[in-house]
């Protein structure tokens, strides 16, 4: 029976799409994922452990997993590893302090084996504040454009306005779309992209490539 729901949910893109929040303690990805579930900014404590939410939009579900990010907490990621699709990772553009450890922290999954296949947002957050770091800034620090073997994007955010998030800036994203992929663009970002598999699936290079055209 499990088997049949399965196949019947595969025919009709019923699939669930794995993302993994991760970043530094404070960087704002409780913030963040409960920003985008509900466009509603709440009040957080630090996480410990994590938090899980789903998003089923049109037959396509996302489970997101939102990974406490404290120091002692981060030996503990790698147990969420399997089977992601994306990787969210959320920096405080204003912790000049920590960029070298969130770098560490970028490359020591990146090199992990259940990681392989996983594309990488990135949510360079915290751009209200006056003293944040630009995308281009953490870009270089990063060095991202040396990551050949991971789709990967950088996108400025606020957590607290959604800014960043939400596609009503990019109106031209809707044209040229399929009607059930225009349904995607009401949604935040990384989930809505034209591009899908013929199977109906999202696939993550495609949302990665659509998105770095933008
Ligand atoms: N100014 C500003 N504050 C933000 C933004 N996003 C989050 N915050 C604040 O940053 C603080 C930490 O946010 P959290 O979402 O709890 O951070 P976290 O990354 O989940 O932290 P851990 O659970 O400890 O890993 C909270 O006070 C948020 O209100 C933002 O875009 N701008
Ligand atoms: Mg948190």
């Amino acid at each position: 029976m499990g088997l049949l729901i399965g196949k019947l949910m595969s025919i009709f893109g019923n699939q669930e799409h794995k993302v993994i929040i991760v970043g530094l303690d404070n960087a704002g990805k409780t913030t963040i994922l409960y920003q985008l579930l509900m466009n509603e900014v709440v009040h957080t404590a630090p996480t410990i452990g994590s938090n899980v939410e789903e998003i089923v939009l049109q037959k396509t579900h996302f489970l997101m997993w939102d990974i406490g990010g404290q120091e002692a907490l981060r030996s503990a990621w790698n147990a969420y590893y399997s089977n992601t699709e994306f990787i969210i990772l959320v920096i405080d553009s204003t912790d000049r302090d920590r960029l070298l450890t969130t770098r560490e922290e970028l490359y020591r999954m990146l090199a992990h084996e259940a990681l392989r296949d996983a594309s990488v947002l990135i949510f360079a957050n915290k751009q209200d504040m006056k003293d944040s770091m630009t995308t281009v800034e953490i870009s270089q620090f990063l060095t991202l454009s040396a990551i050949k073997d991971h789709q990967w994007h950088i996108q400025g955010c606020c957590a607290l306005t959604g800014e960043g998030f939400h596609l009503s800036k990019w109106p031209s994203a809707a044209e040229g779309t399929q009607p059930r992929a225009l349904l995607y663009l009401l949604l935040p970002v990384f989930l809505f992209c034209p591009g899908r598999k013929k199977n109906g699936d999202l696939s993550p290079e495609s949302v990665i490539r659509w998105w770095q055209v933008r």
